[in-house]
């Protein structure tokens, strides 16, 4: 039998073979792109645009290249065939086309993750190669032998075992990592799901649900590259900390082409950053905005009570109420949004008061004279005020601000509230926008549509230009060769268009509030209004999503408590449920303990089994003396978990009116534990990436921490978010939790012994 050190040693000659392998790749990728660049600037427009897509497309590649250094492979598979099968992060074929490594994503990955001993799938042998740079450094196999099996034990154990323990102890960098080694069979089946309808993940805190909703991105952008890789794909994340927290993973599975938004920044050249009121918020993620802003907008196309009379060339004639009743009909025929139907009614109305006009002089009029006559009308400030009264040219951002700021207007378009509900909503017309306004402006955007008639001309100007662009772009591919399975025709055009060669669809995508993209992502889902959802699903018109949540971390007033009563008024049945169970990040006894404090607060939890227990992983502190205890937690975590070469996080979770309060105490007592040098390196550490942070719990949402000091859970169960902020405060730490508190614990979390 070999020993342990000749194994090791095999593997390291095929992982040297696989990095040789890749810098040769890397080597051709640049080489490429220097050959392209040294053509320098000259030649026809065209030739140089064709060189920035190439020069682009090579840069792609190299970067993609670059992304995958990190453990480049992980797994190899012993088949029953006798087929020695590497698994990796990318596929890697030798110069005669045959495999050396084969992507994770491909179907002949798939055992890797998937084969039990129950169910081998013509798997013998399981094997996780673990590497530190370049040198392997651990091996871990799993026979999977049926003789093997003890009755149960199989369906509930952990695939990798070692690896994925090990993966799970690491300290916290404040940036998540992948977890494309290790993911386990629940998590893969929900990965490998298929793209049509919406698959809906529901699972406890730490159960993978982001981690499976970015590999499931990175997957289907693999499976499906043709499709989404033209429409795009969209990640919706609660926050901009958030999105940061996660944005190393894409592209360390080589995928760059992701548009990540939070529903405050969905709509371009909107900024909504104010903070809502809770019971204001839950008002606005009503679906009944979808019928009141249309009757908004129709309150903007309205008779006059009399008829109004205007006066030309010294001729009286009235804009009459029934022909502006005709017009408006008319207009409202063409089913456009109002801003462009508005021409048609203009064009009614002018009309009518040129007929008028004609009766009254009872004069031959040309055809020149009518042409006169009609722009006379249309210049004249009287018939434009009488016009526009009928039919009012209005943007989405006064429409709403209407709403909120004119008490009439909000009781014509939402009679449907409460005389206190409409008081709640009650605002300055140029009160800043908060996320809760964002999708009753898309709704009003949606309704109301530009006055664009020029844009409208451009957008057909370039849509020709485009389809030029394409045929150029594809007789290029079938010239050169160029871009085999890296590039299609459409994609190339994109990157030759007068835009700019850099800008990929994600960047267009992102910058367009109409764009409707081929798949979208969203996490921390419960938290999303059924008003909010009303707006994503108009963006992905084939309905494939991925929603991942848990209703029992929900903590804003308007989010869900129920997938099926939030998703169902607008998926219909088209959606599936899978729940994940095994909690990959919190000890067994923090874990416990806040689902024991979840259940007694009547929260609708989900199962949860820890994957593992840390030892004195819950603390639980009473003192007189809240903040300088707080402190002196804090200073204690951050000795033991801190390091000064940026690993190592520790968070203080209070009420959101304390934070403030206690950020100079626990500062001061971190700099006196760590040193007045490490006290200074830390204090100039940006919020976004600081090793001791204190925050309320709606910063921290889907984040994670090595330690987390939660402050008066009771206060935290009071504030906005309710008992939800207290649960998802309590399941941030990876290794501890240390609760401190002056006043009543809340049921469930009890002292220590
Ligand atoms: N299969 C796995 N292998 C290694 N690590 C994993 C695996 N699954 C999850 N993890 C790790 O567990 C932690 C929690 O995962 P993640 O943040 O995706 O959970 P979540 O369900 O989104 O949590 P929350 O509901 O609290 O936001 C992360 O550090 C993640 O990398």
């Amino acid at each position: 039998m070999a020993g342990r050190h000749d194994e090791l040693a095999r593997e390291q000659a095929v992982v040297d073979r696989l990095y040789a392998r890749l810098d040769e790749l890397r080597a051709t990728a640049r080489a490429r792109l220097a050959a392209v660049r040294r053509e320098g600037p000259s030649g026809s427009p065209q030739n140089r645009s064709e060189r920035d897509a190439f020069a682009t497309m090579y840069e792609d590649r190299a970067a993609r290249l670059d992304a995958v250094e990190d453990r480049l492979a992980f797994g190899r598979l012993d088949l029953e065939s006798g087929e020695e099968r590497y698994i990796g992060r990318i596929g890697l074929t030798d110069d005669e086309h045959r495999a050396l490594l084969t992507d994770w994503r491909a179907p002949a990955a798939q055992a890797f993750y998937r084969a039990t001993a129950r169910h081998p799938d013509g798997v013998r042998r399981r094997r996780h190669v673990v590497t530190t740079g370049r040198t392997v450094t651990g091996l871990e196999d799993e026979v999977l032998d049926l003789d093997a099996v003890d009755d149960g034990l199989d369906a509930s154990s952990l695939s990798g075992e070692g690896a994925l323990l090990a993966s799970l102890a690491r300290r916290r960098t404040g940036r998540m990592s992948d977890i494309v080694a290790t993911i386990q069979g629940e998590q893969d089946r929900i990965v490998r799901d298929e793209l049509g309808g919406a698959v809906v993940v529901q699972g406890g805190p730490g159960t993978g649900k982001t981690a499976v909703a970015l590999h499931r991105a990175a997957y289907l952008l693999y499976a499906h590259r043709r499709l989404l890789e033209r429409s795009g794909v969209l990640l919706v994340g609660p926050s901009r900390s958030f999105l940061r927290y996660i944005d190393q993973v894409l592209p360390s599975l080589g995928e760059t082409g992701v548009v990540s938004t939070t529903i405050a920044e969905l709509l371009p050249g909107v900024t909504a950053d104010a903070v809502e009121d809770p019971v204001a918020a839950e008002i606005k993620g009503r679906l009944l905005w979808r019928a009141a802003v249309k009757r908004a907008v129709r309150a903007r196309e309205r008779v006059p009570a009399t008829d109004v009379p205007v006066r030309i060339d010294g001729v009286e004639l009235h804009v009459r109420r029934r022909d502006v009743r005709d017009a408006i009909s008319r207009a409202r025929r063409t089913h456009k949004p109002h801003n462009e139907a508005r021409a048609t009614f203009v064009r009614e109305m002018l009309g009518k008061l040129v007929e008028q006009y004609r009766e009254r002089t009872q004069r031959e009029v040309t055809e020149h004279d009518l042409a006169v006559l009609t722009e006379d009308l249309r210049a004249d400030r009287d018939v434009r005020v009488a016009i526009n009264l009928a039919w009012f040219p209005i943007t989405p951002e006064r429409l709403v601000a209407d709403l909120w700021s004119k008490p009439h207007r909000l009781a014509e378009a939402a009679p449907e509230l409460s005389d206190a509900e409409r008081e709640a909503l009650r605002r300055d017309p140029d009160a800043p926008w908060t996320e809760a306004d964002v999708p009753i402006l898309d709704e009003a955007a949606e309704l109301l549509g530009e006055d664009d008639s020029v844009a409208r001309a451009e957008a057909r100007a370039a849509e020709a230009r485009r389809a030029a662009e394409i045929e150029y772009a594809r007789q290029t591919l079938a010239s050169t060769g160029a871009g085999q399975g890296m590039v299609d025709a459409e994609t190339l055009a994109a990157r030759f268009a007068e835009s700019g060669p850099s800008l990929t669809t994600a960047e267009r995508a992102a910058a367009d509030r109409s764009w409707t993209y081929g798949h979208v992502v969203v996490d921390e889902a419960q938290e999303l209004s059924p008003m909010a959802w009303h707006t994503l699903v108009r963006r992905v018109p084939s309905r494939s999503l991925t929603i991942v949540g848990d209703v029992a971390q929900t903590s804003s007033a308007a989010g869900a408590r129920s997938w099926q009563k939030t998703l169902g008024s607008v998926l219909r049945d088209g959606w599936r449920l899978h729940e994940l169970t095994v909690s990959y990040r919190t000890p067994a006894e923090v874990a416990t303990t806040a689902q024991r404090v979840a259940v007694a607060a009547g929260l609708p939890v989900s199962p949860l089994t820890a994957a593992r227990d840390a030892p004195d992983s819950l603390v639980v502190a009473p003192t007189d003396d809240l903040v300088g205890e707080t402190a002196r937690r804090a200073a204690e975590e951050a000795r033991r978990h801190v390091d000064p070469d940026g690993a190592g996080r520790v968070a203080v979770i209070a009420p959101a009116d304390r934070v403030n309060g206690l950020r100079g105490a626990v500062a001061a007592a971190v700099g006196e534990a760590l040193g007045p040098e490490e006290g200074r390196r830390l204090a100039a550490q940006r919020p976004e990436d600081a090793q001791v942070l204190v925050a309320s719990p709606r910063e921290i949402k889907g984040l994670e921490f090595d330690a987390v000091v939660v402050v008066e859970p009771a206060a935290v169960a009071a504030g906005a978010g309710g008992w939800g902020d207290l649960y998802v405060a309590m399941t941030r730490p990876t290794q501890r939790l240390v609760v401190v508190h002056a006043g009543e614990l809340p049921a469930g979390l009890m002292h220590e012994g």
